[in-house]
């Protein structure tokens, strides 16, 4: 099954998990979602309280090459077994999800432009541009409802690497993009601009 891989990246909080969910929402039962946060590297090595000062902003902190793997076997038309990472003991957890192939394939993911072996994987790249201030009030709410977080650990990882680790690597890398998009997951415009294009592409 010949199979088309859209990118969708973006700062943390820019809107990406929102854009790619309408997005597959149009195309029920011909799209697989696979999250570059499930590619973090394990580090069973560490204690928590270690685990939760690593750099998770950083291009090293993922494992590039078995996703690349993934991404080829789906390709192929094989299936995989993704691993699921657990943000509340910020570690990969000893569960796996089964991606099935499928005609259109979403990567998405903060990093995924500035990895080179990802960017050639990919047949269309969108970047959700959205304003830091935006972001983080969007990351707060959810680290703390969602990921178990306290304010003051938002706030320090926040300040530590997740703003200078944007500045460095997220941002320089939407040059990589095909199409930006502002205020990606309600951008009603740009989504139907890219269902055209999908559906266009996949016949
Ligand atoms: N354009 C938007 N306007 C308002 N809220 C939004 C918009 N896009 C996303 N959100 C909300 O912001 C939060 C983060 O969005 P999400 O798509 O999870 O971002 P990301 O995957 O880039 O971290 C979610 O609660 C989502 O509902
Ligand atoms: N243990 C971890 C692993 C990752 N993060 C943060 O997740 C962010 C990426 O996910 P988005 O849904 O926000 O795109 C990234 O900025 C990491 O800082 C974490 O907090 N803890």
């Amino acid at each position: 099954m010949a199979s088309l891989t859209v990118g969708v990246a973006g700062g943390t909080g820019s809107g990406k998990t929102t854009l790619t969910r309408k997005l597959v929402e149009r195309f029920p039962g011909k799209s697989s979602v696979v999250f570059h946060d499930s590619y973090y590297k394990a580090h069973d090595d560490l204690a928590y309280e270690e685990r939760c000062l690593l750099n998770y902003d950083h291009p090293d902190a993922f494992d590039n090459d078995l996703m690349v793997e993934h991404l080829r076997r789906l390709a192929a038309g094989r299936p995989v077994e993704c691993p699921v990472y657990d943000y509340s003991s910020y570690n990969r957890s000893d569960r796996t999800r089964r991606i099935e192939p499928a005609p259109i394939i979403v990567v998405e993911g903060i990093l995924i432009y500035a990895a080179p072996e990802i960017c050639e994987l990919l047949d269309i790249k969108v970047f959700v541009d959205t304003d830091a201030d935006v972001r983080i009030l969007r990351r707060i709410k959810r680290d703390v409802v969602e990921r178990g977080r306290t304010l003051e650990s938002v706030e320090r990882q926040y300040l530590t690497t997740v703003k200078p680790m944007h500045e460095l690597y997220v941002e320089p890398s939407k040059r990589n993009a095909d199409i930006i998009v502002p205020n990606g997951g309600h951008n009603l415009v740009a989504l139907d601009m890219l269902i055209n294009k999908v559906e266009r592409a996949i016949g």
